[in-house]
């Protein structure tokens, strides 16, 4: 690492900016536990009460010993036999505390964590790979114990320990005990030097992490791609750079860490052996008994321990405040609701949609929407058509409000829809993307969530509608087929019919159909299409085709193309008129005859 990246690293590590952000962070979630804290804390104080009583035991037994004076020898025997048993409840009921402690913050942070995902835009959300959204729950959560768990506590009983043996051994021997704290800068420069090396490595190992958590994602999603294109061995050498990689970075932090340890070793040892020599001294001259030395040794490793381990704690919590800094970025970004929204059913009422100047670019530089103007009444059949890229699917995105419009507005009754909660307006809305997405669970779980209050009828009407009843009722469990994730095990167009019967179920008045029918097969597409021109009385019906032939019956046909609306009007005046409308009927009207020809020659 070179002169200037170094010392712009160690500014950072030095500012405690991050530290604080971290505290803030974790401020509310731990303060939640404070009982659990408290008596944590408490337990802390007693072992260092039991540090001290130990020792002074030690050097008694010793000296007592010494002496041959067994009278005292059984008292002490009591007194080690009690001391044992509350050291021993001591530790069992702290490591319980430290597992409540730790785990019921860990988990209310990761619970936050979800929720505020669920609640993010998805301008915020999208620009982040699946992955390493994933890793944030995987590997971050699990690296912050060091902040939230004894480390947190050791804060404070390292300093407290220090200064009360200090005490204790300035009043025991004070030449000693001074002479001792000439170890105490190394401690520290050692702590700070090797903190900041760890620092930088678990920026590496995240990033390695994240990597390959974005490799198996990519692996798994795309695994026909692969299989069918014979990607397996470069997929497999990719895999198997990150993972070298991510090795290579743990063995350095292993290594950096076992230098650190081996530090504070040495530095115990100096002290004990530094310790061992001047005690001998000074019982030789009879200034010290046998046991009092022995109290002096075994306390002194908890004088000159408690700075290194302050230091190693530091040390740990870089890799801790590294993960904090990555959910923290997640958190500080502005959710587009406060509550979760969750399903209400909506007035029946129709909605008309009005789009008013219209423009919209998804990277502020070229614009995807321009200048869209058109009405759309109540009730009404609209189908809005174009070349691929022309911004159909877009618009579809702005009108659920996954996305603000750049300038202009979009009225719903007249109301922009940024009056309308995310909740309010997407329950006015039952959509059917592009790619039909089912949940893992049974085809009536996967409906049922559209409205979860509707009955089997209602239900089955709905699938009736959507023509897809009776290839469910001809699966062996019926309703209660299990569909696998992501819908894995029903076809194409199964997945799509099911999908559009989840919409139907939702009776929202908008019904918003992206490329919805394209899986279908032409009869059943003409069956789900006479059923929702039949329900056109009872909502708006938004329609993106590609097939031309399939929406004729539109009311209002809007024509698209590159980001403008070039035409509008009804499909038999459109067809009339020279123009792109025209043009594309006229090639979707061959390609139709001659696929109808193919089938029946
Ligand atoms: N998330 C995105 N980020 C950046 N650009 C995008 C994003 N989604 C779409 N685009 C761009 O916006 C333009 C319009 O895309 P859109 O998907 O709306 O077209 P479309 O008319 O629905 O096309 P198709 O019929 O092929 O689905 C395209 O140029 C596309 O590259």
């Amino acid at each position: 690492m070179g002169e200037p990246a170094l010392r712009s690293l160690w500014k950072e590590y030095g500012s405690a900016a991050e530290f604080k952000k971290a505290v803030h962070l974790l401020k509310p979630y731990v303060l939640c536990y404070k009982k659990e804290y408290l008596f944590l804390l408490i337990l802390l104080l007693g072992d260092i009460f039991f540090t001290i009583l130990f020792a002074w035991f030690f050097g008694t037994v010793t000296d007592a010993a010494v002496h041959g004076d067994f009278y005292k020898m059984k008292w002490l025997a009591a007194i080690g036999g009690i001391l044992i048993a509350s050291s021993i409840a001591s530790n069992f009921l702290y490591t319980y505390l430290e597992t409540i402690a730790i785990n019921s913050v860990k988990r209310d942070l990761n619970l936050q964590l979800y929720r505020h995902m669920l609640v993010l835009p998805k301008s915020s959300l999208s620009i982040n790979h699946s992955g390493d959204l994933v890793s944030h729950f995987t590997n971050d959560l699990h690296q912050i114990d060091s902040v939230i768990g004894s480390g947190l506590l050791n804060l404070l009983r390292f300093p407290l320990i220090s200064l009360t043996v200090f005490l204790y051994l300035l009043n025991m021997n004070w030449v000693m005990t001074v002479s001792i704290l000439i170890l105490t800068p190394a401690a520290a420069a050692g702590g700070a030097f090797f903190g900041l090396k760890i620092r930088n490595n678990s920026r590496e190992i995240n990033k390695s992490i994240t990597r390959i958590l974005k490799h198996l994602n990519e692996t798994f999603q795309g695994m026909d791609v692969i299989r069918a294109f014979t990607l397996e061995r470069v997929f497999y050498q990719k895999y198997k750079n990150e993972n070298n990689t991510l090795y290579d970075w743990e063995l350095k932090e292993a290594k950096w860490r076992g230098w650190f340890n081996a530090g504070g070793e040495a530095l115990g040892s100096a002290a004990f052996l530094g310790c061992l020599l001047m005690g001998s001294f000074f019982v030789a001259r009879g200034n010290l008994t046998i046991g009092s030395l022995f109290t002096f040794i075994s306390l002194i490793s908890h004088l000159v321990s408690p700075m290194t381990g302050l230091a190693a704690q530091w040390a740990g919590y870089q890799r801790s405040l590294i993960s904090l800094e990555r959910i923290s970025l997640i958190l500080e970004k502005p959710s587009e609701s406060q509550d979760l929204p969750s399903y209400q059913p909506a007035s029946s009422n129709g909605i008309s949609i009005q789009l008013n100047d219209l423009s919209f670019t998804y990277d502020n530089h070229s614009k995807v929407l321009r200048n869209l103007n058109a009405v759309i009444p109540s009730n009404s059949t609209v189908a809005i058509v174009g070349p691929s890229g022309a911004g159909k699917s877009t618009l579809s995105q702005l009108l659920m409000g996954f996305y603000k419009p750049h300038t202009g507005d979009i009225l719903f009754n007249e109301k922009p829809i940024n009056a309308y909660t995310p909740a309010e307006l997407r329950n006015l809305i039952a959509y059917v993307p592009q790619e039909s997405f089912l949940f893992s669970g049974t085809i009536r779980e996967n409906l049922k969530l559209a409205r979860p209050d509707s009955s089997d009828e209602e239900m089955i009407q709905a699938c009736i509608d959507a023509y897809i009843h009776q290839v469910i009722m001809q699966f062996p469990n019926g309703y209660d087929t299990e569909i696998g994730e992501r819908g894995i095990k029903v076809s194409g167009g199964q997945r799509q019919r099911i999908a559009i019967a989840r919409a139907i179920l939702r009776g929202a008045p908008i019904l918003l159909l992206d490329e919805a029918t394209s899986a279908l097969d032409n009869e059943s597409e003409h069956q789900v299409k006479r059923v929702l021109k039949q329900a056109k009385q009872k909502r708006t019906l938004l329609i993106i085709a590609h097939r031309l032939t399939t929406i004729r019956h539109a009311d209002l046909v809007i024509v698209m193309d590159k980001g403008e609306i070039i035409q509008m009007g009804k499909h038999t005046d459109l067809v009339q008129r020279k123009g792109l409308y025209q043009t594309l009927y006229a090639k979707d009207e061959i390609s139709f005859e001659s696929a109808a020809g193919v089938k029946h020659g």
